[in-house]
């Protein structure tokens, strides 16, 4: 039957590639992570597309499919533009998110057999990546494509002192925040330093508590209270220990990845299609109230074009409610009609008439707006 063949492949929540965004503080071990996850997708034939998003990486264990090295070339960069190293990697950046697109048509080209992964690695400046234009453009484009999950790679052996580790998890709250998208935490390095003590403090407050009791200076009570604060953040957090270097906890990483991807095609798409139609439902009414506005300063335009056959018939605004109310009232006018009442006026240098001027930039506002509407979907 259909469901057999379903059972013995591998679990596959949507035909579509799960899209991986590797992000973490510099020496984390993203790159050697990817390689890891490189060979492991070779071994168990899964057929993964890996994208290098660093433009200042100058040793790639793997062989990238698309490496934005090759379309910008970031030195080249910071000469041409008078820039610093982080400046370099930051405009490289911004450039190669103008042609992000073509990466997802790559991406979305059927194959046979079908692409399961795209591994995205990021450049070591973190906050180049998660606050600029460039990582937002990114993640919301292969967020609204594929199913997108954030794997956020922390240092374990770093992270044994209790400082260092709320403040990557502070960072790990904020892209979780930023990009709003399901992220599996991964402990790397587990064959240095095991990740026990890290769990254990995500999940008993009082244990972290314990470590902080060492350090009675001002950094561990803010530490302490924000313990409290990310409580609800651990929660939802989903974590596995690796080893980037011996290939320890790959199948685990590769079942959070799973789980995370059916977080995002039950919790996130959802929310983002109800987002959606809440914005199309905003700017539905706010064209609507525009032209209703257009409508009403029409008429007044008329009446004081012509005050003599208008005299008397100068509707007030609840007769002008009405008229726009009532089927077969004053018709609608068409944005060429719009125009065509309006620019005699002004082309026939009716100075001073701040009417005409309105309409003009009215006019004008609405198409930007719909511009920027269209940009904004
Ligand atoms: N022992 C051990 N070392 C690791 C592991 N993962 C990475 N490393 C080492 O950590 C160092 C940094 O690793 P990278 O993969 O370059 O880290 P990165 O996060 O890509 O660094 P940036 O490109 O600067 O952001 C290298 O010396 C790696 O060999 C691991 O699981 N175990």
């Amino acid at each position: 039957m259909e469901d057999n063949q379903a059972s013995t492949s591998e679990p596959s929540l949507s035909p579509k590639p799960i899209a991986v965004l590797v992000i973490g503080m510099a020496g984390s071990g993203k790159t050697t992570l990817i390689q890891q996850i490189n060979s492991y997708m070779h071994a168990k034939r899964k057929i993964g597309y890996i994208i290098n998003l660093d433009p200042a990486v100058t040793h790639m264990p793997y062989e990238a499919n698309i490496d934005i090295r090759d379309t910008v070339k970031y030195k080249n960069v910071m000469k041409e533009y008078n820039l610093g190293p982080n400046g370099g990697i930051l405009t490289s950046c911004n450039m190669f998110a103008t042609r992000f697109d073509q990466v997802i048509k790559l991406c979305e080209k059927p194959r046979d057999p079908a692409l399961q992964y795209i591994i995205a690695d990021t450049p070591g400046q973190i906050e180049i990546f998660t606050w600029s234009a460039s990582g937002a453009i990114i993640t919301e484009l292969l967020a609204s494509s594929f199913p997108t999950l954030v794997v956020y790679v922390v240092d374990t052996p770093r992270c044994t002192n209790p400082q260092t580790f709320m403040s990557n998890m502070l960072q790990a709250c904020s892209i979780l925040y930023k990009t709003k998208l399901p992220m599996l935490l991964a402990f790397n390095k587990v064959d240095v330093t095991r990740h026990d003590f890290a769990i254990e403090w995500m999940t008993d407050f009082e244990s972290y508590q314990a470590a902080l009791d060492k350090d009675p200076s001002y950094a561990s009570t803010l530490s302490r209270s924000l313990s409290l604060v990310l409580d609800e953040f651990y929660n939802g957090l989903k974590s596995v220990g690796v080893s980037a270097v011996t290939g320890e906890g790959m199948a685990e990483f590769f079942e959070g990845i799973e789980a995370c991807a059916e977080y995002y095609e039950k919790i996130y798409v959802p929310e983002m299609q109800q987002l959606r139609k809440e914005k199309e439902e905003r700017e539905t009414a706010r064209k609507q109230r525009e032209m209703q506005k257009l409508q009403k300063d029409l008429i007044k335009k008329a009446q004081l074009a012509d005050p003599i056959t208008t005299a008397g018939a100068c509707p007030s605004s609840k007769q002008l409610k009405e008229a726009e109310g009532v089927e077969g009232g004053l018709p609608t006018p068409s944005s060429a009609s719009v125009s065509a009442a309006i620019r005699p006026l002004t082309e026939e240098g009716d100075e001073g008439d701040e009417g005409s001027c309105d309409y003009e930039i009215e006019d004008e506002d609405i198409e930007q707006g719909e511009e920027e509407a269209e940009g904004g979907r």
